[in-house]
């Protein structure tokens, strides 16, 4: 479908300023593989510097709040991520919709204040391990989909992130043709949600990826990148991934 690939750092809370080199690393390999899209979602402490230094990566957030302004002690708006120099941002990681207990309806409601600011948005959704051993991951994650699904929902400025929790950190990954299945659910679901556009929005894989398994996984139909957390954290270990991504077209 002439998808171009997207291959997104998420560095979680990780990253101080003396991290900034590899930011710089990063948005150099992003230039030797121009054929990828290569961002990095960085605290929000980084955003500004990671911004100057990002190089052919683009620079995101990985969080917003659904209002622009407010009472809102310790939250940051969609609006003042871009003002330091954010274009993208992530919203409804399974750590926040645990940790923060981010409901379907907020993840929607973050991704709509996001895009009014002109920011692009990756959504994430995924299956607990108990979800899966039930049987139960593809009526899970297709739900989770539609009522997280914002309005206006467009390929121009939405990515979905199928990241499975019991994947994120433990060095396990589904198989491939759990991934497979997963990913052809989605983009069908896409298509029946919001018609034919569906069918050029990204879906990235994410949850261990690694140099070993990233060729093997972007590789498959339906994933067109990958949403990368420990691995991306210096241009080492994600230089691979990215070049993965490349020669996967
Ligand atoms: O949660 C993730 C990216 O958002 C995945 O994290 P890991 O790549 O560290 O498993």
């Amino acid at each position: 479908m002439g998808r171009r690939k997207l291959v997104v750092g998420n560095w979680k809370m990780n990253g101080l300023r003396a991290h900034l080199p590899q930011v710089a690393a990063i948005g150099a390999e992003a230039n030797t593989h121009a054929s990828v899209e290569v961002g990095l979602c960085v605290p929000a402490t980084l955003i500004l510097s990671a911004s100057e230094a990002r190089g052919g990566a683009f620079i995101g957030g990985q969080d917003c709040h659904a209002q622009d302004s407010g009472a809102h002690t310790g939250c940051l708006s969609a609006a003042m991520l871009k003002e330091v120099g954010a274009t993208w941002v992530i919203v409804g990681h399974s750590e926040r919709r645990a940790d923060q207990h981010e409901t379907d309806a907020d993840v929607a409601a973050k991704a709509c204040a996001a895009r009014a600011q002109g920011l692009k948005v990756i959504l994430c959704v995924g299956e607990s391990l108990d979800t899966r051993d039930a049987g139960a991951a593809l009526p899970f994650v297709l739900s989770q989909l539609s009522a997280s699904l914002p309005q206006a929902a467009a390929a121009d400025w939405l990515s979905i992130a199928y990241e499975p929790v019991w994947c994120i950190g433990t060095g396990r990954i589904p198989t491939m043709d759990q991934i497979s299945e997963m990913h052809g659910a989605i983009r069908a679901a896409l298509v029946d949600a919001i018609g034919a556009d569906g069918a050029h929005m990204r879906i990235l894989y994410g949850g261990s990826v690694n140099a070993a398994n990233a060729a093997d996984v972007f590789a498959l139909a339906d994933v067109d990148g990958g949403l990368v957390g420990g691995a991306s954290l210096k241009a080492e270990s994600f230089g691979p991934i990215i070049a993965a991504a490349a020669a996967a077209g």
